[in-house]
């Protein structure tokens, strides 16, 4: 599903080489410490960082120079996921197409993926009148929504207070199982992902151990 090649990436004076291969479905932690080259690793998937040499095969096909939106990835962030002017609705309706004339149809999956983060009752709220854990599962409706079945995660719920952050993690383990999402997940807690994921890589200055 996930296959880099000899994925060359040169920042100043680091150089990284990412050689990856996750299968469909799997599911797995990115852990490493600050600066090792983890969010790098995931922004050449989604295509935000383009490498220098190297291939990257996704859904079995060559898409290193795709542009992110032609991939077959969703990425959710630490933060600034929403915007904040628009409301819940709007911000999750941005998984589908870029403007708000949703027709029956869209509205109903944008409900759809509000109801798979239990958020049906905030359609109409913005960001600013949402708690930290409430914003994070807008974000990840839209990524819902967006249908992609490779998603990328960087340290997604680190702001959240630990009891939520395994609600959060519950949530994301029934999405993937549910939705067969081959996940990536950067994270600094791996202890807390015990029974969740099925390995975990280790980033050290720019390589995969
Ligand atoms: N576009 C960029 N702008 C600035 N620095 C970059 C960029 N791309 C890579 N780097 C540098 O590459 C190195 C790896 O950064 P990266 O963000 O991938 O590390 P990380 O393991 O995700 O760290 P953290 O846990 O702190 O988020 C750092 O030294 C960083 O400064």
């Amino acid at each position: 599903m996930i296959n880099l090649k000899q994925v060359i990436f040169r920042y100043k004076d680091m150089t990284m080489q990412f050689d990856l291969h996750v299968r469909p479905r799997e599911k797995v932690a990115v852990v490493g410490v600050s600066g090792a080259g983890k969010s790098t690793l995931l922004n050449l998937i989604a295509g935000f960082e383009l490498p220098e040499s190297g291939e990257i095969w996704l859904n079995g096909e060559n898409q290193t120079y795709l542009e992110p939106h032609q991939r077959p990835v969703s990425m959710l962030f630490q933060e600034n996921n929403l915007f904040p002017h628009l409301t819940v609705e709007q911000n999750i309706a941005l998984g589908l197409k870029p403007g708000f004339d949703l027709n029956e149809r869209e509205r109903r999956l944008v409900q759809q993926a509000a109801s798979a983060v239990g958020l049906d009752a905030f359609l109409s709220r913005k960001p600013t009148a949402l708690s930290g854990g409430q914003k994070q599962r807008v974000a990840l409706a839209r990524c819902l929504l967006r249908d992609k079945p490779i998603l990328l995660l960087d340290e997604p719920f680190s702001s959240l207070d630990p009891e939520l952050r395994l609600e959060m993690l519950d949530l994301l383990d029934k999405l993937c199982t549910e939705k067969q999402l081959t996940m990536l997940m950067v994270t600094h807690q791996p202890n807390e992902l015990k029974g969740r994921i099925d390995r975990i890589l280790t980033v050290e200055r720019g390589r995969l151990l």
